[in-house]
This record gives structure tokens, sequence and C-alpha cells, in this order.
């Protein structure tokens, strides 16, 4: 700290004090052979503080079945730390605002203190290790510097409390270390200023970060423009502790249900009762405007996702398919074949293959040139499709050799396939741009299997077709052939 502005503050004889009470309860605190009757004994010396304490231990906050009667239960039921960090909490609250007003708005102060001290209460309830009311009160006391800064330079302090900075931090500490206050506590309020930076034990840390949150809810609570401070509480949240909108929902809902209970027990507004209402509906819209941009990302990512999934099938089945005539290729053929004849003996259904060569193609080509050539098999693939089902697969198996996959089909069906299917090629010759009409024929062969014959494998069915289709070759062309054990 500046030394001009530390000696400053060590003359200043109106810096705030701390409360006999409270004194005596942290010299207690520092000491460990202290029992609770002792601790009970230094509350009960301000019958104010005691009142408050015996309020507490009965409000909801510390909700109990059993009517807590006297201050020694009432100490017992809290526990020691508990009773050590409210009884401060309360004497402090109540001497600060016996203070001389300055430049600072004392009003605000205090309710932006006691709405911070209620949310830390609330995210150290949710956080392993922290202990509820050590962050209620390093969280109440985070700014209590801008008091003493206010004392001695009036306008810094209000600058800094519009502002929000944390310049008070250090003023606050050394103020909080005059009075002996424990170290854990005065780490968590330096600590809360540099979040990013912290290297202490994770509880330590966590406790920085339970004060340093809940001043950003506080200013939500207090805010016009609460947009604003939900985006700095929810990317606080997400930050620090990876935490959603659903845990950010339940700590604003859970802050504002504690609020009236904390206003009770401190005699202080924090906030007005009708805005508190409004202020949790719009709470809630807002985080739910948050979860449907949420849900419009994931949706944009899902719509890109399956853009992708189109592009990588197409181009799969750019891969799987035969450049000249669009018809599948062979490697896509002899994946497709194993799956089907796979298929078929599953279901014990027959599937049919029809392999078929074209004719004398050498001399189309020879005769027309190769471009004519290339036009007669894209003209061929395009009756193959026209006489076959959209889930037959229809493939180029090389060359001038087409293979016909028929999932299903019997080898009465197929035969009739394969007799249309040359007798279409036959009926149908393709017209060259000179004018000339090229015939073309085929020869092919049919097999079938799980109808009349059962083949080991789908390579025994396609050589049982392609066989065949020889057949057919060796006996004329132009013709089909269907396979039969007899060959
Ligand atoms: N234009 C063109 N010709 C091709 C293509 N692929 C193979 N060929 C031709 O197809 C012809 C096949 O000839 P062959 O194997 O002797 O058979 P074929 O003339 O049809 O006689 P058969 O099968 O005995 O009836 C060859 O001349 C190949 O060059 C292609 O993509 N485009």
């Amino acid at each position: 700290m500046d030394k001009g502005l530390q000696r400053k503050l060590k003359a200043c004889s109106d810096l705030p004090s701390l409360p006999a009470a409270a004194a005596r309860v942290i010299e207690l605190a520092e000491n460990p052979a202290a029992s609770m009757a002792d601790i009970s004994q230094a509350v009960s010396l301000d019958p104010a503080l005691a009142t408050k304490l015996m309020r507490i231990a009965n409000s909801p906050l510390y909700a109990r079945s059993r009517q807590i009667g006297n201050l020694d239960m009432a100490v017992m039921m809290l526990g020691l730390n508990a009773t050590i960090m409210l009884a401060l909490s309360f004497s402090l609250s109540a001497s600060m605002r016996r203070s001389r007003e300055g430049g600072m708005d004392y009003s605000l102060f205090w309710r932006r203190s006691l709405l911070a001290a209620t949310a830390a209460r609330v995210i150290a309830g949710k956080r392993p290790d922290v202990p509820v009311e050590d962050a209620f009160l390093a969280s109440m006391l985070r700014d209590i510097g801008l008091v003493a800064l206010d004392k001695v330079q009036p306008g810094a302090a209000a600058a800094q409390q519009d502002g929000h900075e944390n310049g008070q931090l250090e003023i606050g500490v050394w103020l909080l270390d005059q009075w002996h206050f424990p170290l854990h506590l005065l780490n968590a309020i330096q600590d809360s200023g540099h979040c990013d930076d912290l290297g202490r034990s994770a509880a330590e840390d966590d406790l920085a970060r339970c004060v340093a949150l809940s001043r950003l809810i506080a200013d939500f609570f207090m805010a016009h423009d609460m947009g604003e401070h939900l985006g700095k509480v929810r990317a606080f949240a997400t930050r620090h502790w990876s935490l959603d909108n659903v845990w950010v929902g339940e700590v604003l809902g859970a802050v504002a249900k504690e609020v009236p209970q904390i206003e009770e027990l401190f005699e202080l507004d924090l906030i007005d009762v009708q805005s508190l209402d409004g202020l949790m509906t719009q709470a809630k819209e807002l985080m739910m405007v948050r979860s449907l941009h949420t849900a419009q990302v994931l949706e944009s990512n899902r719509e890109e996702s399956r853009k992708m999934a189109r592009k990588a099938q197409l181009l799969e089945e750019k891969a799987n398919r035969d450049h000249l005539t669009g018809l599948w290729n062979r490697a896509y053929l002899d994946t497709s074949i194993k799956t089907l004849f796979e298929q078929s003996e599953t279901d014990r259904q027959p599937m049919s293959v029809i392999f078929l060569d074209l004719d004398h193609f050498k001399q189309i080509n020879d005769r027309h040139g190769h471009q004519t050539g290339d036009e007669a098999l894209e003209h061929v693939a395009q009756i193959l499709l026209d006489n076959t089902r959209s889930y037959d697969v229809v493939s180029r198996y090389g060359g001038e050799e087409f293979v016909i996959i028929m999932p299903g089909m019997d080898c009465d069906l197929a035969t009739r396939v394969a007799n249309r299917l040359v007798s279409s090629l036959r009926k149908s010759p393709l017209a060259t741009d000179s004018g000339e009409k090229v015939t073309i024929t085929a020869s092919a062969g049919v097999a079938t299997h799980n109808d009349k014959h059962d083949f080991d494998n789908p390579e025994g069915l396609m050589r049982a077709a392609d066989q065949v289709m020889y057949v057919a070759k060796t006996s004329g062309r132009n013709r089909f052939v269907v396979y039969s054990k007899c060959i």
C-alpha cells in the first residue's frame, strides 16, 4: 500500500473500529483452548448481538425442528466457527452503519455487502470445503477498505465504489489485519481480486472464488442492466468451475430466497420485495434466452454435422461409382455382394445375380470409334437401370462387363429380368451423332442362391453366373443362360 496513504490511515482517529464483543470473539478464535462456553460468555456481553445469534439459530437459515431457548444452546447449535463469524458480521455491520457519512453512499455499500455475503453463503453451500460463515464474513467485509478510504480520501472511495475497482482490497486487508482477523479470511479477500492467478490450497482458492463471484451476483441483484451482470456471473462460473446455466439459476434462486431472512436479521432492506420477483423472472428469462442461444448453437452444429455427413456420404458414393456410367463400381460390388449374401442366409431369402457381357464390343469401338464405344456403355447402363429395381445393385464389373445383384429375387423372376435385359438391349440401338443406329447385344448368365441352389459363399454365386454367361457366349451370344446343377 502507498506509504502516504498508510500514514494517513494510521493517523485517522475516525476509522471503523471493532466492537468490544467482536474483538473478544476474535481473541477467543485465536486461542485453541477457548471453549464454547467462553464464546457464549463473550457474546452475552453484547445483548443486541446475543439476541441476533438466538434469532439466527432459530431462523430457517439454520432450520432445526427443536426451538433454541438460550445463548449456550444457540452457540452449541451453530458451532464455534459459525458463531464467531456471525458475531463478527453482526457487530461490524451494526457499528459500520453508525459511521458518519462521507463521500460514499453507505446505504448502497451495506446493501451490496450484505447481498454479496448472502450470495457467498449460498455458493459456499454448493462447494465442498468452503465453510459458509467464512464465505459470508469474508464477502461482507471484502470492500471494507472503502469505508476506511472514505475517512481519509472521500472522493477516491466514492469513485472506487462506483467503478467497483479492487484498490480498496489492500486497505481492507490492512484494516482487518489491525483487528487481528484470521489470516485465511484476509487471504480470501486479497485473492478475490485476482481469481485467474490463485495458488494456495484448493479450499482457500475456492473461498476466494466464492467471495469474487458473490460480488458479481450482488451487482446482478442491484443492477439495472441485469443482462450484462448475468453474463459476468455465468462467465465466472464457467471459467472457474465449469458450471452451467442451471447451476447459476439455482444459485440466483437460492440467494433471492435467503434475502428476506438476511434483511430481517440485519434490519436492512436489501432489495425491494416487489422488484425481487421481477428480477428473478427476468433472470429466468435471460437464462432461457441463453439456453435458447445454446440450443441454436447446438442446432447449427448439428446442421453442420449433417452437412458434413452428407458430404462424406456423397464423397463415399463417388468413390464407389464408375466414372463413365455412374453405376456402382467393382469395389462396391465386392462389398455389397458379401453383405447381401449374409442377409440372404440369415433371412433364408433368395438372391440372384446376372452377369452380363456385351457382344463383340471391340467391333463397336473399331467401327464407330472409342467415343461412340463410351456412349454405348452409358446407353447400356441406362437400359440396365431402367429394367431393374431401385434397390438392385447394378454395377460395371469392368470394361464391357456388368453385374446385377437382385436381393430377394428367385430364379424364375431373375430369368424374366435377364430376358427383359437382353431383349431391351437388342431392341434399343444407340443413335450416334451421325444418325447411325448401333445395335448392341449382350450375353448374360443368371444364378440364384437360396432357391434351387445353395452356394457356400458369394464368390461361388458370382462364379456360377459368370460360367453360364460364357455358355451364352459360346452358344451364339445375344441370349442368357440360367445356372443349373447340370452345368
Ligand atoms: N470405348 C470403350 N471401350 C472399352 C472400355 N472398356 C473396355 N472397352 C473395350 O471393350 C472391348 C472388349 O473386347 P473383348 O474383351 O475382346 O470382347 P468383345 O469384343 O466384347 O467380344 P466378346 O466378349 O467375345 O463378345 C475392348 O476392345 C476394350 O477396349 C471403355 O471404357 N470404353
